[in-house]
């Protein structure tokens, strides 16, 4: 099917196509979400099995969002070109992941910050008010996972330990032979999406708005694995190793012994001298 479809990618793209357009104007946004301090752990192959589990929580709520609201809108002019659930859907990638690091019960332990409540909100809000914003949102993601998919695989099941290549579904899309043929299929069809001049100023501004709520989501998730981080260096002090305890403890004691020490020498200072 992919071969079929690739054939159509051959027009010249010009400045006032969609894909070219989008890529122009987040292009800063893309910079910025490279350099969120999540991603820039997994760029420096130093991502832990904390923050990809807690990752992969939020990637579900934002896929189930994102893929149900193309699903619903399939036959929506401006949303059938670039409907490819057979090669890009994620969700059931994700749950296999979900329920490898987490087990059977994984949907009772999801954990999500509130920027990725604030990102599926808004997936859910364009699905019914403004379908053909829907393509910023699908290029965003898809095209994004499509980029650094191979890659980033490699990397987490490195930096992780995993022997195989269970909990990386995510990362893998077995119906699509050629990520970069895929690419230039995907942007000729979004090329193809007929767009009124303020339809198409909304959906280059959904773009920026798509980066923006996935840094906003790392920047979460991020500050949740601090907090998680403090909270267990703050158990470590409070269960300390015996030495640790013992000089904590020892301190103000101390400083009562020796109190004691010099009042006593005073007091005998002064008795001699007496
Ligand atoms: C680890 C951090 C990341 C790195 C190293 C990275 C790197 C890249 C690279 C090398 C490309 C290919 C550029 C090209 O073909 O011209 C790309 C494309 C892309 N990335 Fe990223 N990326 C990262 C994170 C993200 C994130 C977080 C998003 C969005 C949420 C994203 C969205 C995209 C999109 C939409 C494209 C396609 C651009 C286009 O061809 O129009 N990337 N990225």
């Amino acid at each position: 099917m992919e071969t079929k479809k690739t054939q159509a990618t051959s027009e010249q793209m010009t400045d006032t196509d969609l894909s070219e357009q989008i890529k122009k104007v987040t292009k800063d946004s893309h910079v910025r979400a490279e350099n969120t301090e999540l991603m820039l752990s997994f760029q420096r192959g130093q991502v832990t099995l904390q923050q990809y589990k807690l990752l992969l929580c939020s990637l579900y709520e934002i896929y189930q969002a994102l893929e149900e609201e193309l699903d619903r809108n399939s036959n929506h002019p401006n949303v059938a070109p670039i409907y490819f659930p057979a090669e890009l859907a994620r969700l059931e990638a994700i749950e296999k992941d979900l329920e490898y690091f987490y087990g059977r019960d994984w949907r009772e332990k999801i954990v999500v910050p509130a920027a990725t409540k604030r990102y599926s909100h808004r997936l859910r809000q364009i699905g019914k008010e403004n379908p053909e914003f829907l393509v910023a949102h699908a290029y965003t993601r898809y095209l994004g996972d499509l980029s650094g998919g191979q890659v980033l695989s490699r990397i987490t099941q490195k930096s992780i330990g995993l022997k195989g290549s269970e909990g990386l579904s995510f990362f893998a899309f077995p119906g699509v032979t050629s990520p970069n043929l895929f690419k230039q299929l995907y942007r000729s069809r979004m090329n193809s999406v007929e767009l009124m001049e303020e339809q198409r100023t909304g959906v280059l501004e959904e773009a920026v708005r798509a980066f923006e709520l996935n840094i906003q989501v790392f920047n979460d998730l991020q500050k949740m694995l601090d907090v998680t981080d403090n909270k267990s260096q703050n158990r470590s002090l409070t269960h300390s190793t015996p030495a640790q305890t013992l000089q904590i403890q020892t301190t103000p004691l101390l400083r009562m012994l020796l109190g004691l020490l010099v009042a006593v020498a005073t007091v005998s200072v002064g008795l001699y001298a007496f």
